[in-house]
């Protein structure tokens, strides 16, 4: 193979050269050995490509092949039995056997959990024959990381015109799902590019030539020998394309199957335009009116491993608070992302398995956070990072957009608003009244605009969810009067007077009122003397701002029937 091919517009990846001739190599006595031993064959691929009719197919073709039937938390489809293409389970149940580790690896794909079980892998293998796995990129990643003995393949789509097609014609899924499969596809072709995670990459164009060369595939795992070298391309150049009009593919699909075919409902929302690639969407955004949107870093080698050992699947699993799994997959949006209490906030969510908007004014500290995000093993498909100021009304009203362009059928489920700020010259005698308006814009006005423009969109998707304000401490008493604390404790207690008010929404919202947190705040009350913050968190151990974020979790982990209200918390040793 090449190195380096550009695609021609439209064409959204290169071909794979053919399976060349079994090598004439003679095994060593220890190939013999593992050759004796089947191994699995893992089909990686975008939503429609056709991946389940390969496996089907050399399922057909030999008994020397069985299915790892996989457990999701998807309806079944109309066509689909319980045990033979998957094993349907609920949100709880998949939960609890993911505590007890009865899985290989799972994730989340398109808003739906999917898992892998040791069982399902180890009834195949014990028969002696090639375990064919249908799994997502994440699972190929975590497959891959787990050292499974294991031919991967990729599957593409001639194009995403031929995928959407596809997609539709199959009729199992609505227009918002056939809209995510395909925004969620140029990510997941993307990973073609992920050194070593693929073996071969295969264009699934022509049925009957891309079974015979899955099939010679196969063989060689049949017969227990590794991939052929150099099989896939150097590197994948996808051009970004529009999306076709899957309304009008879906119609023109119902149309030709109207007389032996029930119409789907169809949902409300209209479907998006196009299925931008990550850069693109933010790109987009960037060209908007307002809220400049980061242009995200081209895409990185596959993420270190964690400490603690996982991929995605155990991401979750030891990121998760009880509870806290209704949020898993849903939009969290994080003001004041860039440092602090936000940062980690946004750190803990994502790992939780939330898809995380975080927003700042500061972009070169959003790419750390997104580079941060990344090195933690969190998919920057669910990594939104956005430069916005929130006292600007006009950026403001523009966030609901941009996360409903990057996410199609979601919103702002959880808005964290968390930004706020103080400054040294603002007392209430003769205090600065620039420092006051900044104050007020930010921590009251900021919070309030934030607050009503993911409230007029939850209204508008008919989805509330959970709002959780930074009240403070100063929002319950005034801690340095003489420095302007009292101008600051005002706009904490509006916070305060805002967050019970919120309640009388259909909404859940809770405060915190951390006391002295190990910050950047204090730099800046102190117009970015950077020595302020030493000065004041040195006395004792402050807290932390992953002290915080833990009280956010706990806030967004407790029970339907509960509302965390306020919750205060100081350093041990601070009196005031
Ligand atoms: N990680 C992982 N992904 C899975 C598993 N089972 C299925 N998937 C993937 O989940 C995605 C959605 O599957 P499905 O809802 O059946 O729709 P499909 O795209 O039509 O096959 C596909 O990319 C599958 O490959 C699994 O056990 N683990
Ligand atoms: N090479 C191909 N050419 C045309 N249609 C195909 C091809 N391969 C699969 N299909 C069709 O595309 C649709 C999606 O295939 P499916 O196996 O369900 O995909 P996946 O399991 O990857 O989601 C099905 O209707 C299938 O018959």
């Amino acid at each position: 193979m090449g190195a380096e091919q550009s695609v021609p517009a439209g064409v959204q990846v290169l071909p794979a050269e053919p399976v060349p001739a079994e090598p004439n190599v003679p095994a060593s006595s220890s190939e013999d050995q593992q050759a004796a031993m089947p191994s699995a064959l893992v089909l990686v691929g975008p939503s429609g490509v056709g991946k389940g009719t390969l496996a089907k197919a050399l399922l057909q073709a030999g008994d020397h092949y069985g299915f790892s039937v996989s457990h999701t938390t998807r309806p079944p489809r109309p066509n689909e039995q319980h045990g033979v293409h998957y094993y349907f389970t609920s949100k709880e149940q998949f939960a609890k056997e993911v505590g007890e580790g009865k899985f290989l690896e799972y994730a989340e794909v398109h808003g739906n959990l999917y898992g892998t079980s040791l069982a399902a892998v180890r009834n195949v293998l014990e028969g002696g024959k090639v375990c064919v796995l249908d799994i997502d990129v994440q699972g190929a990643r975590s497959m891959r990381k787990a050292g499974l003995k294991a031919i991967f393949a990729f599957i593409a789509p001639p194009s995403l015109e031929d995928l959407a097609n596809r997609l539709a014609g199959r009729g199992t899924d609505s227009i918002e799902q056939i809209t995510r499969r395909l925004n969620n596809a140029k990510l997941e072709i993307e990973s073609i590019n992920e050194k070593g995670l693929y073996d071969y990459l295969l264009i699934n164009d022509d049925l009957e030539e891309a079974v015979k060369r899955l099939r010679a595939i196969g063989e060689r795992a049949a017969a227990g020998l590794g991939p052929e070298p150099g099989m896939v391309p150097e590197r994948v150049v996808l051009e970004d394309a529009p999306l076709p009009d899957i309304r009008a593919l879906t119609e023109q699909q119902q149309a030709s199957t109207a007389a032996s075919t029930p119409r789907p409902t169809e949902p409300e929302s209209e479907p998006v335009a196009e299925a931008p690639t990550v850069a693109a969407v933010l790109d987009a955004a960037a060209a908007g009116p307002a809220a400049p949107a980061l242009p995200v870093a081209p895409a990185a080698p596959a993420p270190p491993p964690m400490a603690n050992g996982g991929g995605s699947g155990q991401l979750a699993v030891e990121g998760v608070p009880p509870g806290f799994e209704k949020w898993q997959g849903r939009v969290a949006l994080v003001t004041g992302a860039s440092s602090g209490i936000g940062w980690a906030t946004c750190e803990a969510l994502a790992l939780a398995g939330m898809r995380v908007v975080a927003v700042a004014r500061r972009k070169d500290r959003l790419e750390e956070l997104q580079r941060h995000m990344h090195a933690m093993g969190v998919p920057l498909v669910n990594f939104l990072p956005v430069v916005c100021d929130i006292t600007k009304e006009a950026e403001v009203a523009t966030l609901p957009k941009i996360v409903a362009k990057r996410w199609p059928d979601c919103g702002v489920d959880v808005l964290i608003n968390n930004a706020g700020m103080s400054r040294n010259d603002a007392s209430l005698f003769d205090g600065n009244i620039g420092s006051w308006v900044e104050m007020l814009s930010t921590n009251v006005l900021g919070t309030c605009m934030m607050t009503r423009a993911v409230v007029q969109d939850m209204k508008r998707r008919g989805s509330y969810g959970h709002i959780v304000n930074m009240i403070g401490l100063s929002g319950h008493r005034i801690p340095d009067g003489p420095q302007g604390g009292g101008f600051y404790s005002a706009t904490k207690s509006a916070i305060k007077t805002i967050t019970e008010g919120l309640r009388q929404e259909p909404l859940r919202v809770s405060g915190i009122s951390p006391g002295l947190v190990e910050t950047e705040f204090f730099t800046v009350r102190a117009f970015g003397d950077a020595d302020a913050t030493r000065k004041a968190t040195s006395a004792y151990k402050c807290l932390q701002p992953v002290d915080v974020a833990d009280a956010v979790m706990w806030c967004l982990s407790c029970p339907d029937h509960m509302e965390v209200n306020d919750i205060v918390v100081r350093p041990t040793e601070q009196l005031v």
